[in-house]
């Protein structure tokens, strides 16, 4: 087969997977601004001179953003906190970036816990580990005026988020903490006489600096590698036990706490990790408990939420109650004039193969007859991601930077 008929093939089994992926996006929270909207790169370089200058036009003038560049990530967020929200943040440089989809999902989340357990009125949560940005209390307080206790660890990101919390006059509703090691909540509230309605946590998500360095890292176990480039210093992702420990420590010393905090939550980066602590809840006998995903572009991350207060009610996931409706069947119809394909069961099959080939996933023949053939497929990384754009900018050019289309 020629070349160009090759790549025609390829790039069509390409458009399918993608689909298939992309699929996760529709179960951004319904409430989510960037779930209908997605940043409009023009508008906001047009509108932001220091937005402009981490955007560049492809062939057709679309804008691109270098998403494996933390500076532009960096800016990104800080611009769409300043577009979407009217919050001045200055980020500092080698921390973490947060994404704002994702930390509007779980903000989003607890909004549907409170209301589902109808909580109204004066609203108060803690925030641990809040990073420079206090990018959950900035966010909850402008858009439901929650008022927040924000602790964290780290001094660059404590002096950060102190400064984040007074550029934007917040200093009534947001109160930050500077704690010591080994502090989660027990040392910060067994003193004080305050209850709160809940708590939140994105935890350190790595288990050592190997892990951090994505040497033993377990996140290509059971999702494709990351787009975006890991802007978290190792001070502040790095925890001993990582995210799983981190939060164990969260349920025991909530057992301690009780009801002071009326709804305990957590992120958590890794599915693999909501199996450990839901055991953990268990064994403890704590049972009002939920889970819930966090769909966003290509990534997911889940919540998990306890509770010692049996008014609390969490709200079903959406995700899994999609997932168990009978889904029509993916389906393409090869055209009939593709050239160079045998229009035939095996001769489809065959391409489907080369193209699999191609992305490196293992395909493992299963029962076949005449008009069907049946394979088990492995991808062990995301092999797929961007080829369509690659493979149209030039086939076997090196590509020295990755853009990602927003
Ligand atoms: C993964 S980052 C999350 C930052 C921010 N909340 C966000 O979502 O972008 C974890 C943060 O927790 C802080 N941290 C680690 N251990 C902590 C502890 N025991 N108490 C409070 N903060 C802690 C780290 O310094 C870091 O800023």
């Amino acid at each position: 087969m020629s070349a160009p008929m090759k790549r025609f093939a390829y790039l069509s089994f390409l458009k399918l997977f993608n689909e298939l992926i992309m699929a996760l996006n529709k179960f951004m929270h319904p409430r989510n601004k960037y779930k209908s909207k997605k940043a409009n790169f023009q508008y906001l370089a047009i509108k932001y001179p220091e937005f402009r200058k981490h955007v560049y036009p492809d062939v057709s003038g679309k804008l691109f953003l270098d998403f494996r560049n933390p500076d532009s990530l960096r800016q990104l967020s800080t611009t769409l906190m300043k577009e979407d929200f009217g919050l001045d943040v200055v980020l500092p440089p080698d921390r973490l970036v947060p994404t704002i989809p994702l930390r509007l999902n779980y903000i989003l989340w607890i909004e549907d816990i409170l209301k589902d357990s109808s909580i109204k009125g004066d609203i108060s949560g803690i925030d641990v580990g809040t990073g420079g940005s206090c990018v959950y209390p900035l966010l909850s307080a402008r858009m439901n005026k929650w008022r927040f206790l924000a602790t964290e660890l780290d001094d660059t990101n404590f002096t950060c988020a102190v400064k984040n919390v007074e550029r934007n006059q917040m200093t009534n509703l947001i109160q930050v903490q500077k704690v010591e090691k080994d502090v989660v909540l027990l040392d910060v509230l067994e003193t004080s006489a305050a209850t709160y309605t809940f708590c939140m946590c994105n935890p350190p998500f790595f288990m050592d600096n190997l892990e951090a360095q994505g040497i033993t890292n377990t996140r290509s176990d059971d999702r494709p590698e990351p787009h975006s480039v890991n802007t978290a210093s190792p001070t502040e992702s790095v925890a001993f036990g990582g995210e799983v420990e981190f939060v164990k420590k969260m349920i025991h010393e909530s057992l301690e706490l009780k009801t002071k905090v009326r709804v305990y939550t957590s992120m958590v980066g890794k599915k693999t990790s909501l199996s450990p602590l839901k055991e953990e809840l268990r064994k403890l006998k704590i049972l009002n408990f939920s889970t819930i995903e966090f769909c966003q572009g290509k990534t997911m991350r889940w919540g998990l939420g306890w509770s010692f207060d049996e008014n609390i009610k969490f709200p079903k996931s959406e995700f899994k109650e999609k997932r168990k409706e009978k889904r029509p069947p993916l389906s393409y119809v090869v055209p009939e004039d593709t050239p160079g394909i045998m229009y035939t069961t095996e001769g489809v099959a065959y391409q489907i193969k080369e193209c699999l080939k191609q992305l490196q996933i293992k395909c493992e023949d299963k029962k076949s007859n005449e008009t069907k053939i049946s394979m088990v497929l492995t991808a062990y990384q995301n092999t797929w991601s961007n080829q369509r754009r690659k493979a149209q900018t030039s086939q076997g050019e090196t590509i020295s930077r990755t853009f990602i289309r927003h």
